[in-house]
């Protein structure tokens, strides 16, 4: 693999996978937070400035099968244009003759952004034909999405394959996230609080028992709380749950218990009668959900009894929010434990917030710069602390 900074991108067409997946407004699609977008820049401006020309690709969303409008990337291309003070092209397929004849059209200093890779399900299997597909576009392969990372996808890993070593390579944001991480990996003062919430709980559930290995304290919070509430005997109504995962879900208290961390679940809950921002709510124990209601955020004794714990940590690992944050009925828990972070920050913890969506809700409340490190990479960021080297990252860097 060649070095990012070394490398001179005159005359070259470099094809960056970056991770546009941010979040938007469910109604009008507005980019509601652009920190992945903003920390791609310096590396497409380096290319631009050589006099090379980029092509974007990434994935948004979850589609499910083919193009939906909601994750199209063309929702970008205005706010992108503005970031990067250049215009930004559009190929409405990431394949195919139109992805072909623009991105051979390009010329040095151009910049074309395809659509969604997930719009084939080709990308997630990590299909051979389409990633070499992808590569044809360009001579060069540059990963940039750190937050996309622990996916073995055609576009984040299989692809490397189609490129020699002197031009592949990592962008400046994967270079700086991969060097934050490792500083926190070996240099982890205890208490060390790891935080998780948020909506992605198959996913997530697997990677909080390699946390054993490393935290003290696991606050559980957000949508990933109900699953354990459940697998324990208690009633959730229509909260968030992965039923398969409730086996997983008591394994790991016990391994939890023998290990002597503590996991934290939230006390109690605000409810709501439905997933809607004007939904009735109230308040119930976690574990005693009335039917019909859900658990959307949590509740004024959890947020007192995560603060206790947040307060005397010295190391804090946060991912997921602790509620439907963009609603803002939901949104206090979520505020209030950004608050615990920022405070146990001022008072000399090293805190590390990641994933796109949590980032979103410390830039909401004002929190970016009170707390010691934000990364794009949520997902990403816990599979990395598990000592895993990712496959986006292995791509590249090994043989
Ligand atoms: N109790 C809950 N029920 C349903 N969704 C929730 C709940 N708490 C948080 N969420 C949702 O989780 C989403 C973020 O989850 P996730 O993608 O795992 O986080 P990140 O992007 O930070 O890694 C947010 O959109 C938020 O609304
Ligand atoms: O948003 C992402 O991860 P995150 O929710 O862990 O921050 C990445 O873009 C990966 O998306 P994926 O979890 O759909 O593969």
């Amino acid at each position: 693999m060649s070095k990012f900074s070394d490398y001179n991108f005159k005359g070259h067409k470099a094809l960056i996978r970056v991770d546009f997946n941010v979040p938007l407004d469910k109604q009008t699609l507005a980019i509601t937070d652009d920190t992945r977008i903003r920390a791609a820049v310096p590396t497409i401006k380096k290319i631009l400035a050589d006099g090379g020309s980029v092509i974007l690709m990434s994935h948004l969303g979850r589609p499910k099968e083919g193009p939906e409008d909601k994750y199209s990337l063309k929702h970008l291309v205005q706010h992108l244009t503005e970031v990067l003070g250049t215009p930004v092209l559009f190929a409405d397929d990431c394949i195919g003759q139109q992805a072909t004849d623009k991105a051979a059209a390009l010329k040095g200093g151009e910049v074309l952004l395809l659509e969604n890779l997930r719009f084939y399900k080709q990308e997630e299997k990590g299909d051979e034909a389409f990633a070499e597909k992808l590569s044809k576009l360009g001579d060069v392969y540059v990963n940039d999405a750190f937050g996309t990372a622990h996916r073995a996808h055609a576009s984040t890993a299989v692809i490397a394959r189609f490129y020699p070593a002197e031009n592949k390579m990592f962008g400046l944001l994967m270079e700086a996230e991969v060097s934050s991480a490792e500083k926190v990996l070996h240099q982890s003062q205890k208490p060390f609080t790891a935080i998780i919430g948020g909506a992605k709980v198959s996913d997530k559930i697997l990677i909080i028992e390699n946390l054993l290995e490393r935290a003290t304290d696991i606050i559980i919070g957000g949508g990933m709380a109900y699953t354990f509430m459940k697998a324990q005997g208690g009633k959730i109504g229509n909260s968030l749950c992965e039923d398969d995962r409730l086996e997983t879900a008591n394994e790991l208290l016990k391994k939890a218990d023998a290990k002597g961390v503590c996991i934290h679940l939230p006390v109690d809950s605000i409810i709501a009668d439905k997933f809607d921002a004007a939904a009735n709510s109230s308040s119930a124990p976690s574990d005693n959900i009335p039917d019909g209601w859900m658990g959307l955020d949590i509740g004024a004794m959890a947020i007192d009894q995560f603060t206790n714990v947040i307060k005397k940590s010295k190391t804090i690992l946060w991912n997921g929010p602790m509620g439907v944050f963009e609603m803002e009925k939901f949104q206090h828990g979520t505020k209030a434990i950004a608050t615990a972070v920022a405070a146990a920050t001022e008072a000399g913890a090293f805190s590390l917030v990641g994933g796109g969506d949590s980032v979103a809700a410390v830039n909401q409340f004002g929190y970016t710069d009170k707390v010691s490190y934000v990364s794009t990479g949520g997902g990403a960021l816990l599979e990395y602390f598990e000592g895993k080297v990712l496959p986006g990252i292995a791509a590249i860097s090994e043989k």
